[in-house]
């Protein structure tokens, strides 16, 4: 009874904040939660694989803590040399937060790509981690039910002892502050760690080139989306403007590996580098609140995968 009274008068309990981030195969649904959980578009959705290069931060800000996301690119067994990069820079992030969150789609049974995921996870022993089965929406109670059993058992075999198993649905908005709530506690006491009102701390134009990304990426199929990668040369402002009719100007190199994919990606009479054009640049204008010229050119710069100069200067 004691104890209960000094409890209560101190109700407010310490402030919080620390890195989490969302690993889980392709598609598992990590953008799209750390979305939902920061409010706003600031990571980059697809419905093809492996679209999240970039190590991209959303922060949710609370009054009793700040949760920093660090959303990394899926983990997966390297074959190019940007393939082992990019795993350099998942296990890299592993090791620096303080709670990893491992997305498994609620409609998709455990497979070799999940495996492979969570013998990793295995290794990384420090780390607090949260199985999140994603995509609950899509699936009956049975399903799920099954996929939380499969998840428990997995964490068995593998000596992972999760933190916490739980079922959200990004898109349906189920759970997802509760999985903020479960969090939370996993982080270490501490100020905010950003001012109030930063939701990530990508520079712009990594973020305007992603969005370009994303505009050229729609409707390519099979290997052309591993070939495409975005640089923004300069974004500056338009001289001799109205100083209430301000333009920005964008200029943006397309990269892609091979000659014979610059058809696909500017289309018949330019058509679809025109359409990738008018649709980023919406995205463009919403995101940095002001009118914006983009111009956009595509140029090949022959397998950058595999050429760790060409790489560097792409911003891997
Ligand atoms: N029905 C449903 N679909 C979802 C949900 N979350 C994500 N999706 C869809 O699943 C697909 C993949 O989602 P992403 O968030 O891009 O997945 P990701 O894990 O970030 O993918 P990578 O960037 O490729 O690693 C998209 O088409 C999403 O719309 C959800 O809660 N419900």
């Amino acid at each position: 009874m004691g104890a209960m009274s000094v409890r209560n008068s101190n109700p407010t309990p310490a402030h919080r904040a620390g890195f989490a981030c969302f690993v889980g195969r392709p598609n598992a649904g990590k953008s799209t939660l750390t979305n939902a959980l920061v409010g706003t578009k600031v990571a980059i959705t697809s419905s093809r694989p492996q679209t999240t290069r970039h190590t991209v931060r959303g922060i949710v800000h609370r009054p009793d803590a700040q949760l920093v996301l660090v959303d990394t690119p899926g983990l997966h067994k390297p074959r190019t040399l940007l393939g082992e990069r990019l795993n350099d820079v998942v296990r890299a992030t592993w090791a620096e937060v303080d709670v990893i969150g491992f997305c498994l789609p609620a409609d998709q049974k455990l497979g070799p790509g999940d495996k492979y995921i969570a013998k990793e996870l295995a290794e990384v022993r420090k780390t607090p981690k949260v199985a999140i089965v994603t995509k609950t929406d899509l699936v009956e109670s049975k399903q799920l039910a099954e996929q939380l059993i499969a998840i428990d058992q997995i964490g068995r075999e593998l000596g992972i002892e999760w933190a916490e198993i739980i079922p959200v649905s990004a898109v349906g908005g189920q759970q997802v502050e509760l999985l903020a709530d479960l969090l939370v506690p996993l982080l270490p006491e501490s100020p905010a760690l950003y001012p109030e009102g930063d939701l990530t701390d990508e520079p712009e134009q990594v973020m305007v080139a992603e969005l370009i990304r994303e505009a050229a990426l729609e409707g390519v199929r099979d290997e052309l989306p591993h070939s495409i990668a975005v640089v923004v040369e300069e974004m500056i402002p338009r001289e001799d403007r109205p100083k209430d009719r301000p333009l920005l100007d964008i200029h943006a190199n397309i990269y892609i590996e091979r000659t014979s994919q610059k058809g696909i990606i500017i289309g018949p009479k330019g058509s679809r580098l025109k359409d990738v054009g008018t649709k980023s640049r919406k995205h463009i204008e919403a995101l940095l609140g002001t009118p914006v010229f983009l111009d956009l050119h595509v140029k090949v710069a022959k397998d950058w995968q595999r050429d760790p100069k060409q790489l560097r200067k792409l911003g891997f």
